[in-house]
């Protein structure tokens, strides 16, 4: 997948802070680097009445041979999907504009994002009917059922998808509604996902955090003890919430590619400062426009690439002066 940057700041994944201080994805989410894996899945009552599911048939569907004729199957009693990723954020995308009901359950959605029982992913997306107008909806259950409010990555893949649906091509944008309220990606012509991530929220008390608000109403460099060690951490929220950090209290060079994501990750997820749980992002700074995250995402662990992240990212910096904001004309 390429990551294209759109601005002089670049993380792991694009992202950039615009006049408006909004901030914009924008990378490319397919063609030849995402993967069409058309599952068949069937739910099978197996033993002992727990149900679960049984790979029918997998196939690399080759990019032109049955796209139509897969995206048409219908057949009750089978799941059709369509795995997407972004910067290897993976989802599975499901289908599900007749009903404002997702096909999937939470717990199906954990059996389907196993990696080694199921097909593996970060979560599963659903594109529903619009709500108060907009074109569509998006829901997402993370790898463990738990429901987030929004989805970078995600809502990039679910631009294509819908464009795959509707057989759309060229440039397209689409009004979504999200738990994080109304987001527009952009299918640009060369296929490359835009997205407008909106204003980032800073207000601790609605991240949300308990950490005392320490620079206006914000939580900026605040002591957070995860494990007997004290972090610097910045609070923000992109529709749900990030905890961000450069590193240990009085630490000068992270290291991320020796941070033991699996280890700490969950400690700072569950730490009781954050009543929602949080994702967390942990940032080497190279310079002031090159920052390097690894990422502990609620609800779904370590993934490759996180949209949302990216974005706190840019606004921690900012607001820990380690980065300008960027104005893109
Ligand atoms: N990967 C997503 C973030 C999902 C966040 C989810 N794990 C949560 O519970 O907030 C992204 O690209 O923004």
């Amino acid at each position: 997948m390429a990551a294209t940057t759109t601005s002089s700041i670049s993380v792991s994944s694009s992202s950039s802070l615009n006049s408006s201080s909004r901030r914009c994805l924008s990378s490319l989410v397919q063609s030849r680097h995402c993967s069409f894996l058309r599952n068949n899945l069937t739910l099978n009552k197996s033993c002992k009445g727990r149900r679960s599911f049984q790979v029918v048939a997998v196939s690399m569907a080759p990019e032109t041979q049955g796209r139509a004729s897969f995206l048409d199957r219908k057949e009750s009693g089978f799941l059709h999907f369509v795995k997407y990723h972004g910067l290897g954020n993976d989802f599975i995308l499901v289908d599900n504009r007749n009903s404002t009901e997702p096909k999937v359950t939470p717990e199906q959605a954990v059996k389907l994002c196993d990696r080694n029982f199921g097909v593996g992913a970060d979560g599963v997306i659903f594109a529903m009917p619009g709500t108060n107008g907009t074109d569509y909806t998006m829901r997402i259950f993370n790898s463990d059922g738990s429901e987030p409010e929004m989805c970078g990555n995600g809502v990039r893949c679910f631009a294509r998808f819908i464009a795959e649906l509707e057989n759309l091509q060229g440039k397209h944008s689409f009004t979504v509604h999200t738990g994080a309220g109304l987001i527009v990606p952009e299918i640009q012509d060369d296929g490359k996902v835009k997205v407008d991530m909106g204003e980032p929220v800073l207000r601790a008390a609605d991240v949300p955090t308990k950490l005392p608000a320490n620079k206006e109403s914000s939580a900026v460099k605040s002591d957070l003890v995860v494990d007997g060690e004290t972090w610097s951490v910045t609070c923000v929220s992109m529709g749900n919430p990030h905890c961000v950090t450069f590193g240990r209290k009085g630490e000068q060079n992270l290291v991320v590619d020796q941070i033991q994501l699996a280890d700490i990750g969950p400690k700072f997820e569950h730490h009781d400062v954050f009543p929602a749980r949080t994702n967390t992002e942990f940032v080497q700074v190279f310079s002031r426009s090159h920052l390097k995250m690894r990422v502990w995402e609620r609800g779904a662990g370590a993934t490759l690439a996180c949209g949302t992240g990216a974005c706190a990212v840019v606004v921690a910096a900012v607001l820990e002066s380690r980065s300008e904001r960027v104005s893109t004309a």
